[in-house]
C-alpha cells in the first residue's frame, strides 16, 4: 500500500514508469539506451543507428541501416491536407503549435487507429520519423510565405531534413554536426514530454495522441523552449560584455536563465552540453568567428560562479543551430524531431505493458462548506 500523505512537489526522484528503454546513470556520467552508452555511441554511430536501436533493439550493420533509411525515405512525403491546414494557420503561428496541429492531422488518415499493436505502432513509428522533418521545415516556409521544398531522396536523412530547412545541401561538416545533435536529443528517460505521451498513453489512447500531448510538453521555456530562449538572449546582448550584463541583470532580477540547471543532472554539466560545445569548436573553426563560442563560456563561468548551476543540452544546441543557418523558431521542433524516435518506444513500451496512471492530490481547499437553506 502507498502512503498517499506524501507529496513530492515535481515528482523529484519518484520512479514513475518501468522501462527497458533508457537510463541516466548520473554516478558513471552515462545516458543508457537500450544498454549501450549514448555519449559513446555518439562518437561513433549516426541518428539512424539510434533510430534502430530504439525501435529494432539492435545497432544496425550496414545492410539494416540502407534498409531502415529506405524505409524512411518512403515516408517522407505528407498528405497534401497537411500542406493545406498548414496553410491555413496564421502566420504569427509558432511552428511547435504548427507541429503540434501536423501530428495531430496525421492521426486522420489511420485507419486503424485502435489497434495497439507493436507491429501497428512500429509502422506508425517510421511514418512519423519521415514525415515529422517534412511538416517541421515546411511549416515555417508555409507561415513565411515560401513555397513548401520537397525532399531530396539522394541526401542522407539528417542532410535531407537541414536541406529541408535551409534550402542548401548542407557540407559534411554541417551534416555530421546536425546528426549528431539529433543522436543527443534521441532519447532522455522519462522527461516531462515523454512522460506526458506516457500518461497520455496508458488510457490506451493512441500514438498520435500522445505524440502531440508531447508536443506541447517540449515546447515550454522550463523543457524544449530552453534552446529557442537561448539564442533570443544570445542574440540580443550580441557582444560577450553584452551578454554579462544581460545575465547579471536577469540574476538581479531573479529570472531563470534558460539553458542552466537540471532536474537530474543538478549541478553537473548536461554531458550532452560538453559534445554540443566541441560542434560549437569545430563549427567556430571554420570562418574564424568564435563570438559566440566566447559569450557562452562568459555565460558558463558567470553562472558557475553565482548560482553554482552548469549549461544543459539546449544551451549549447543553440548556437550550433545558428551556426548551422537554421531559424530560431524550428530550434525546438527539431529536437521534437529528433525525440520522436525515444517517444514512440515508449508509447509502445506503456502500451504493452501498461496500468494507468492515477495519482492522487494533497487537497488544501476548503471542506465542510455548506450551502445555506
Ligand atoms: C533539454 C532540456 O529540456 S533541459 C531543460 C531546459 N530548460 C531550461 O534550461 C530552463 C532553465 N532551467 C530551469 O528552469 C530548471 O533548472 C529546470 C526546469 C531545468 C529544472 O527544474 P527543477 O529541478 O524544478 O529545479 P528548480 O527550478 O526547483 O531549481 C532549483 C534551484 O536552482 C535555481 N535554478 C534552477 N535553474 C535555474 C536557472 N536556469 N537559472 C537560475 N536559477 C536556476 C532555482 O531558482 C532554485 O533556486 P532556489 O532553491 O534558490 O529557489
Ligand atoms: O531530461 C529532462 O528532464 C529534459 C531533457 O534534458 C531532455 O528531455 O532531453
Amino acid at each position: 500500500m502507498v502512503n498517499t500523505n506524501q507529496f513530492i512537489p515535481g515528482l523529484e526522484g519518484v520512479i514513475a514508469s518501468e522501462t527497458k528503454i533508457s537510463f541516466l546513470d548520473t554516478v558513471n556520467s552515462e545516458i543508457v539506451i537500450k544498454g549501450y552508452d549514448l555519449l559513446a555511441l555518439s562518437k561513433t554511430k549516426g541518428y539512424l543507428d539510434i533510430v534502430h536501436l530504439l525501435l529494432e533493439g539492435t545497432i544496425p550493420n550496414e545492410a539494416e541501416k540502407q534498409h531502415l533509411e529506405e524505409t524512411l525515405k518512403q515516408e517522407y512525403d505528407v498528405p497534401d491536407e497537411i500542406i493545406q491546414v498548414l496553410s491555413l494557420l496564421p502566420k504569427t503561428a509558432h511552428p511547435m503549435d504548427a507541429l503540434r496541429t501536423g501530428v495531430s492531422f496525421l492521426a486522420s488518415f489511420d485507419t486503424e487507429l485502435l489497434n495497439r499493436e507493436h507491429s501497428t505502432n512500429l509502422k506508425r513509428a517510421y511514418q512519423l520519423l519521415g514525415k515529422i522533418p517534412n511538416i517541421v521545415a515546411n511549416s515555417y516556409h508555409i507561415l513565411h510565405s515560401e513555397e513548401p521544398v520537397q525532399p531530396l531522396q539522394d541526401l542522407s536523412y539528417s542532410a535531407n531534413f537541414l536541406y529541408m530547412i535551409t534550402g542548401k545541401k548542407p557540407t559534411e561538416l554541417e551534416e555530421k554536426i546536425f546528426d549528431r545533435s539529433l543522436v543527443l536529443y534521441s532519447e532522455h528517460e522519462l522527461p516531462n514530454s515523454t512522460f506526458t505521451a506516457r500518461v497520455i498513453a496508458s488510457t490506451l489512447s493512441d500514438l498520435y495522441g500522445a505524440l502531440t500531448g508531447a508536443v506541447a510538453s517540449l515546447k515550454g521555456h522550463l523543457h524544449g523552449g530552453a534552446n529557442e530562449a537561448v539564442m533570443e538572449m544570445l542574440q540580443d546582448a550580441q557582444t560577450v560584455e553584452g551578454f554579462k550584463h544581460l545575465l547579471h541583470d536577469k540574476l538581479s532580477k531573479k529570472e531563470k536563465i534558460m539553458g542552466f540547471g537540471h532536474r537530474v543532472y543538478m549541478k553537473k554539466m548536461d554531458p550532452r552540453a560538453a559534445m554540443m560545445k566541441e560542434a560549437l569548436k569545430e563549427l567556430s573553426a571554420v570562418n574564424g568567428d568564435d563570438l559566440l563560442l566566447q559569450m557562452c563560456e562568459a555565460g558558463e563561468q558567470i553562472m558557475r560562479e553565482e548560482k553554482g548551476l552548469f549549461p544543459n543540452l539546449d544551451y549549447y544546441a543553440a548556437p550550433v543551430y545558428w551556426k548551422l543557418g537554421i531559424p530560431i523558431p524550428l530550434y525546438t521542433p527539431i529536437f521534437f524531431s529528433s525525440r520522436t524516435v525515444g517517444l514512440c518506444a515508449h508509447v509502445m513500451e506503456q502500451h504493452e505493458n501498461n496500468r494507468i496512471f492515477r495519482p492522487r492530490v494533497l487537497y488544501t481547499g476548503a471542506r465542510n462548506l455548506r450551502v445555506e437553506d
